[in-house]
């Protein structure tokens, strides 16, 4: 059996704006497995964010339980939680989030200065294919490269879950592929117990296994047998 890495019971979010209540979850019981490529699918605004984000420790849920492991994320308050998101998760969204003032080294210093036992940055950013631009500004970079930088951020301090919300999202399909490679080279290598959130079916056939979410709810699990690497989608 595959050690777990996430579990959830019966979790629910509710949005209270005011006037109405928005419910952004509906009761997800999951499993998320070591080492496992995960996708997460679902239409816009179906409750896909709103999981990751209680899953990385970026929120709590309105109800249920949560657990990292061992670790029971539910009640942690807010300084465990940053310490938890420090030791174990690496996060990767739409929109890089890169400090425009900083090189692609010096982007990813920022995580290996504080992080226990980091990769060097150089050595992050050969692994996504970057060695040549360590001393390139994100300016000078193309989406795709920018992505590549934030993931080598994410993962130069070797996170056990490497959390992805619309990783492509702002690419083409050819940039937009070679981030998936990245991924998937990264969960090949190292196990990273990876989650992808996506809009987009064909990114299913990556996964070892696909999570399908409709109305704050899984609508379905599947299980891929034969997995595509992300060049040989037909997108
Ligand atoms: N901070 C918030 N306040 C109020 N409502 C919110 C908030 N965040 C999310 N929601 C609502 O919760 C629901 C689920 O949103 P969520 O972002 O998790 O969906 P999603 O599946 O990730 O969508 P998308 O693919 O568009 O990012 C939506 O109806 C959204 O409008």
């Amino acid at each position: 059996m595959p050690e777990t890495v996430f579990r959830t019971e019966g979790i629910t979010k509710t949005y209270d704006t005011g006037e109405v209540k928005v419910h952004a979850l509906a009761g997800v019981d999951l499993e998320l497995f070591a080492g496992e490529l995960a996708v997460l699918l679902g239409p816009s605004g179906s409750g896909k964010s709103t999981l990751l984000n209680i899953l990385g420790g970026l929120d709590h849920a309105s109800e249920g339980r949560v657990w990292f492991r061992d670790l029971d994320l539910t009640d942690l308050g807010d300084r465990a939680l940053t310490r938890y998101r420090r030791d174990h998760v690496g996060f990767v969204f739409q929109f890089y989030n890169l400090v425009p003032s900083l090189s692609a080294r010096e982007n990813v210093q920022l995580v290996t200065d504080v992080a226990p036992d980091p990769m060097r940055a150089a050595e992050a950013l050969e692994l996504v294919g970057l060695g040549h631009r360590l001393d390139h500004f994100p300016a000078e970079m193309s989406g795709g490269e920018q992505q590549r930088v934030a993931i080598a951020r994410a993962i130069a301090k070797r996170p056990e879950v490497l959390l992805c919300d619309e990783p492509t999202g702002a690419l083409d399909s050819k940039t937009g592929v070679q981030v998936l490679e990245v991924l998937k080279t990264i969960n090949d290598q190292f196990g990273t117990s990876t989650v992808v959130i996506t809009h987009n079916a064909m990114i299913r056939k990556m996964a070892h296994r696909v999570i399908r979410f409709a109305d704050g709810k899984i609508a379905g699990v599947e299980v891929n047998d034969t997995r595509l690497a992300p060049h040989e989608i037909d997108w």
